[in-house]
């Protein structure tokens, strides 16, 4: 019986999942359940699947679906392990490792920190213990990638007491970026020193890499910073929140259920957090959120480069930054003063190259895989 690796990657509103050679981190099968909690829709291997679940089936009955898919599926493979993408790390765990019950405990009190993403990460672990005992649970950090940045890139300008309690700008979609700086030597040659990376998808964010090592990054102490996002309204005057709970009598579910899930594109546009959908339609709330998307990407692009003191190239990934040819090229035009001229033709192709003959800095789209960086970890700590 071979050995096999089991992925799983919830996010928001996500979960991907696959099952993986443990010897060659190979993959064997791979899927994704998109619209989770708003009629679940799961793929595997590129086929839309019958799975019989209602409109209302949330994040715990899709992972139930997908374990017992997978162990039919891969019933002729020995599961030596699962590894898990757990979005919220703290300051504890600054590299992937294998879970214990002591480790339940403590990303269990960081749940308030990543509060749509932590509980389904959790969530997964213990569905993965529960249909699989004796394989090893290894649990993937999103934050771990950014512990390298230089200190004044991860504190805040509070007073020294609350960061000494680890109010600190955490950053998080590490394991996508840990994808990207393996990749982009390869795609845009070894002379690539200062690369800026716009993770784009459900939740966005961007990274300075300098020579492939996390420098600095939008997200901050949660995920709710930084870029405009499909319902987040990313980084925010904090007086806006101090003038809610005082004028509106706003409490902090209130608050977290407005920042964190009706702002962002669906707020701005009032009709969709899909990027799909506001491309597709002539609303000029819709434009206005695609444009405001941009804006803010732009932004910190220019944010991101200043902190490598310049930048060599600029990388496109996850939902939007790979399939959505107009957000990039209205982004690449935004940055044109930093040296970027977009080819419209490869643009429009998906590249990987995206920039000019002749452009001065080079923009590439490099698909991201956080669950091939997953099964790696894993595998390297099955041994
Ligand atoms: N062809 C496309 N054009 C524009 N946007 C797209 C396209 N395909 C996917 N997206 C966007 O990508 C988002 C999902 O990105 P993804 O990286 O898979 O997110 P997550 O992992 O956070 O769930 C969707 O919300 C959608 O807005
Ligand atoms: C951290 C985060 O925002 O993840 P996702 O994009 O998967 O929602
Ligand atoms: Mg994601």
């Amino acid at each position: 019986m071979s050995r096999a690796i089991l992925v799983l990657n919830a996010g928001s509103s996500s979960l991907k999942f696959g099952l993986y050679d443990a010897e060659t981190q190979s993959e064997i099968l791979s899927g994704q359940a998109e619209r989770i909690g708003a009629g679940p829709r799961i793929a595997l291997a590129g086929e839309v699947q019958e799975t019989g679940l209602p409109t209302e089936a949330g994040h715990g009955a899709v992972l139930a679906w997908v374990i017992a898919r997978l162990l039919a599926q891969g019933a002729d493979l020995e599961i030596a392990a699962v590894g898990h993408r757990i979005v919220h790390g703290g300051r504890e765990y600054g590299a992937p490792c294998v879970l214990g019950p002591e480790d339940m405990a403590r990303l269990e009190a960081l749940v308030p920190l990543a509060p749509a993403h932590q509980p389904h990460n959790l969530a997964g672990v213990r569905a993965a213990q529960a249909a699989l005992p004796q394989a090893v649970q290894v649990g993937c950090f999103d934050t771990a990638f950014h512990r390298s940045q230089p200190r004044l890139a991860q504190i805040f300008a509070i007073p020294r007491e609350l960061t000494a309690e680890g109010i600190l700008r955490y950053g998080f979609h590490g394991l996508s970026y840990e994808h990207i700086a393996a990749q982009l030597p390869v795609i845009a040659g070894k002379n690539v020193e200062r690369a800026v990376v716009l993770h784009l998808g459900h939740g966005a964010s961007a990274c300075a890499l300098r020579n492939g090592r996390s420098h600095a990054t939008s997200m901050g102490f949660t995920a709710l910073d930084g870029l405009v996002m499909g319902k987040r309204c990313g980084s925010i005057d904090p007086g806006v929140l101090l003038h809610l709970m005082r004028e509106k009598g706003y409490g902090p579910g209130t608050l977290e259920a407005l920042l964190g899930g009706q702002s962002g594109l669906l707020g701005v546009s009032g009709l969709s957090s899909d990027m799909r959908d506001l491309l597709a339609s002539e609303a000029p709330e819709a434009r206005e959120a695609v444009d405001l998307f941009v804006y803010r990407a732009v932004g910190c692009v220019a944010e991101m480069a200043a902190a490598l003191g310049g930048i060599d190239a600029l990388v496109f990934t996850a939902g939007i930054g790979e399939h959505a040819a107009p957000v990039r090229q209205a982004i690449l035009e935004g940055c044109s003063w930093l040296g970027f001229t977009p080819d419209a033709v490869r643009n429009a192709e998906h590249g990987p190259e995206i920039t000019a003959e002749g452009s001065a800095k080079r923009a590439f789209v490099i698909p991201t895989d956080e669950e091939g960086v997953i099964a790696r970890h894993a595998a390297r700590l099955l041994g």
